[in-house]
């Protein structure tokens, strides 16, 4: 099915999400959509999937208008959108999932408005699709015990099964595995062959041209170029930016001064037990958590951070000893931490900018003086460009505006910054930005221990490696003597 946009504007409020925007899908085609963050990419293909309506424009599938006004309506006409965090029902079983959204109906009269579903038959469904597409799911366990890359396999053939011919992948590749994303994009290849068509919406370069036919840019709402893959990145990075990129550098980081000292630690959640026999991260230093989401990494973090309590083993930071001390210790000890999930642990929705700001203060006074925080707030905003306003609700803000207001709202100056993903969904300009800001951190003595699915990542910023897997974690290891390939091997268990 080719797919065309012409002229679509979206407004919401003040901001001018979409311009004018007109691009065409061909069927058969890996269509990339580039652009950094608040381009105007989320916009654009909700807009074709139903779950926004445009202010004017026109969408047309294969040469006839389309009517598109929900969700249901652009998948009965073919399009569905997997999204960066799936809209499934996490405490029902994976086949339950599978069937939302279908279902015959056999009943006139009375019940004439029910559906039914065959689960035999779903099943069966089920199973062929997902052994087509070399994706292992379980249909009995819960969706809420998969990984991201599973929610994601499981949405695709639920989208596939009700017949959809145009795929939308909004970031598909972050918070995945390497096995996930090589039968994602093997997904992807066998749909394009299959005369289907994929949008897929994504920030990392070395994706799009990895498995992508054409791309499309966006910048501040408007498409400002079309592209043929393979196409140089200087050249997609000035379609994106308007300009060039340079690189942070982060000096190597001297192992004078202990920050952080572990020992003996075991902490526990309910899938996981994870040991740290000794650890030592020195002032200034950066170290970088390596692994499948769920082996340990994001313990650790939790632990020096305060927010989890270990059931053995010492933890000592600056000279002194947090173990067992409650969270408000950490704080008042210089410990910061940033969630990967800014709108569920980081921000609150709901409230502004100005409010978090007035959240972060001291409070000495029973009084908000809103004048003083609100200048503090556009302060903030311009030191950390966050496209906003002090007024914003910060879950209108884009991703990348998201993640700049949960590091305006880091206090300065901290002994330990704890970091999950501190980058996803990021554009390469925004990815760059925070990391000059981190190293800065790093240059007066914060030190930095961070998780990423980004191995590149972990292998630009870290001073030294730990590679976690299944609760196991490796010594650490100097990031100059990794190589990816080698760290990939480590994150699948083989530490020798
Ligand atoms: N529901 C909304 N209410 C108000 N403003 C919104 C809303 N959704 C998006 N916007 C604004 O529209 C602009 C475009 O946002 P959009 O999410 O489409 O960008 P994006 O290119 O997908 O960004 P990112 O890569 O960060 O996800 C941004 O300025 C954003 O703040």
């Amino acid at each position: 099915m080719q797919i065309e946009l012409q002229q679509i504007t979206k407004r919401f409020g003040q901001v001018l999400a979409n311009d004018q925007v007109s691009m065409t899908v061909q069927a058969g085609s890996i269509h990339g959509l580039l652009g950094e963050n608040g381009a105007g990419k989320s916009t654009i293909v909700k807009v074709l999937s139903g779950f926004i309506s445009r202010d004017s424009g026109s969408v047309l599938f294969d040469g006839e208008a389309a009517n598109i006004k929900t969700p249901a309506d652009a998948i009965r006409s073919g399009v569905g959108m997997l999204h960066q965090d799936p809209l499934d029902f996490p405490p029902l079983s994976v086949l339950d999932n599978f069937v939302v959204g279908r279902g015959e109906v056999l009943a006139k009269g009375l019940f004439s408005g029910l559906k039914f579903v065959n689960l035999d038959r779903a099943r069966q469904e089920f199973l062929r699709l997902s052994e087509t597409f070399n994706f292992s799911l379980n249909p009995d366990v819960r969706v809420a015990d998969l990984t991201v890359g599973e929610r994601q396999q499981l949405e695709i053939i639920r989208l596939l099964s009700l017949g959809v011919k145009t795929l939308i992948l909004d970031e598909p590749t972050t918070g995945i595995s390497a096995s996930q994303k090589t039968a994602l994009f093997e997904a992807a290849r066998r749909l394009a062959a299959e005369g289907k068509s994929v949008i897929f919406v994504s920030h990392k370069l070395e994706d799009v041209e990895e498995l992508c036919d054409r791309v499309t840019v966006m910048r501040a709402g408007q498409v400002v170029g079309h592209a043929e893959i393979p196409c140089p990145d200087s050249v997609l990075i000035d379609l994106i930016f308007g300009k060039e990129l340079a690189l942070p550098i982060k000096p190597r980081t001297q192992q004078s001064e202990p920050m952080l000292e572990l020992d003996g630690i075991v902490v526990k959640d309910d899938r996981l037990t994870l040991k740290v026999d000794t650890l030592t991260a020195y002032k200034g230093e950066v170290i970088g958590l390596a692994g499948l989401e769920g082996s340990g990494q994001q313990l650790l973090l939790l632990l020096c951070a305060g927010l989890m309590r270990a059931s053995a083993g010492r933890i000592e930071i600056d000279a002194l000893d947090m173990t067992q001390k409650p969270y408000p210790a950490y704080l008042k000890h210089g410990i910061g931490y940033s969630p990967a999930d800014r709108l569920k642990d980081g921000l609150i929705r709901g409230l502004s900018i100005h409010e978090h700001v007035i959240l972060r203060q001291p409070n000495q006074s029973p009084f908000i003086d809103w004048k003083a925080t609100h200048q503090t707030a556009l302060e903030a905003i311009a030191m950390f460009n966050i496209r906003g306003k002090p007024h914003s609700h910060v879950e209108r803000l884009s991703g990348g505006n998201q993640q700049r207001t949960q590091l305006a709202l880091l206090p300065v100056p901290l002994n330990l910054l704890l970091m999950e993903h501190p980058t996803r969904g990021l554009d390469i300009e925004s990815t760059l930005w925070v990391w000059q800001q981190l190293i800065a951190r790093c240059q007066t003595g914060t030190t930095i221990l961070f998780m990423s699915s980004d191995l590149d990542e972990i292998m630009q910023y870290s001073d030294r490696v730990l590679v976690f897997s299944g609760g196991e974690v490796s010594e650490p290891i100097a990031a100059s003597e990794l190589t990816v390939e080698k760290l990939g091997q480590m994150i699948g268990g083989r530490f020798e």
